[in-house]
């Protein structure tokens, strides 16, 4: 469903990704891991379209991302989940989550949220009145998921979900992606910096070094000392 294929990609010169090929499908948690600043939020932002490929391309769907702009990309279904967050703090709970059929150019259509979203996300249905700012960091982030879903996309990319945030939030969070990929057969595409995260969450792990990756395979046959030599400082 996703290929990206040998990108060269970075800012100002100087290249971050450099001959990457990667792949995710539907249904599928991919897990991306590599050591701080080798680039995995950059790879989602080439796939986004946030950061221009010098070289190589990305198909979604057979079809080819290069030359289509942020807007276009969403609306054939890339969902993406920045690092930051990015929820409007001065907008309610539920005027963020709304904003995800938006995003996703679903406006105009049945802007109804899924039940399935309080289900997994029962915080938000207590806080829905609520500004965005007012919700913790983990809340937060389930805010930030929520409305990436509410656009349907076939594939959502997520930077760090877990970052920073108390275990029984990421307990939820793992739980809510495993539904996403399994139940909603949505393809993810989780960026982690955890090795035990990542290999918990994850069907598919691909390491990251030197700006391409280095180590892919199926999480359960992996060795972790081929990976670690990657993570460690
Ligand atoms: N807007 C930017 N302009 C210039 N350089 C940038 C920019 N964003 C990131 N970089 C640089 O690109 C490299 C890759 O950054 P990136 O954020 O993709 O790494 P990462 O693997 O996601 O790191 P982390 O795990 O710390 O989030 C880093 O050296 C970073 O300093």
């Amino acid at each position: 469903m996703l290929n990206v294929k040998g990108i060269l990609a970075g800012y100002d010169g100087s290249m971050v990704l450099n001959d990457l090929t990667f792949q995710a499908q539907k249904g599928q948690i991919v897990g991306v891991l590599g050591r701080n600043g080798v680039g995995k939020s950059t790879l989602l932002k080439s796939i986004i379209g946030l950061v221009p490929l010098k070289e190589g391309d990305i198909h979604f769907h057979e079809q080819g991302l290069k030359k289509l702009p942020i807007d276009k990309r969403a609306r054939l279904g890339i969902g993406y989940v920045p690092q930051g967050r990015e929820i409007f703090p001065s907008l309610t709970v539920e005027e963020n989550i709304l904003l995800g059929f938006e995003m996703m150019g679903k406006a105009g259509k049945n802007k109804k949220i899924p039940n399935e979203v309080f289900e997994w996300f029962p915080v938000l249905k207590e806080m829905l009145h609520r500004k965005g700012g007012d919700l913790s960091g983990g809340q937060q982030q389930q805010l930030a998921i929520a409305r990436a879903y509410v656009g349907q996309p076939d594939i959502l990319l997520l930077d760090e979900p877990m970052e920073g945030i108390q275990p029984s939030i990421v307990q939820l969070i793992q739980q809510v992606i495993t539904k996403i990929a399994r139940e909603k057969n949505i393809g993810v595409v989780l960026v982690e910096h955890d090795l035990d995260l990542a290999m918990e969450t994850a069907d598919f792990i691909y390491v990251m070094d030197h700006g391409h990756m280095v180590v892919e395979g199926e999480t359960n046959k992996l060795n972790i000392q081929d990976i670690e030599r990657h993570l460690v400082v």
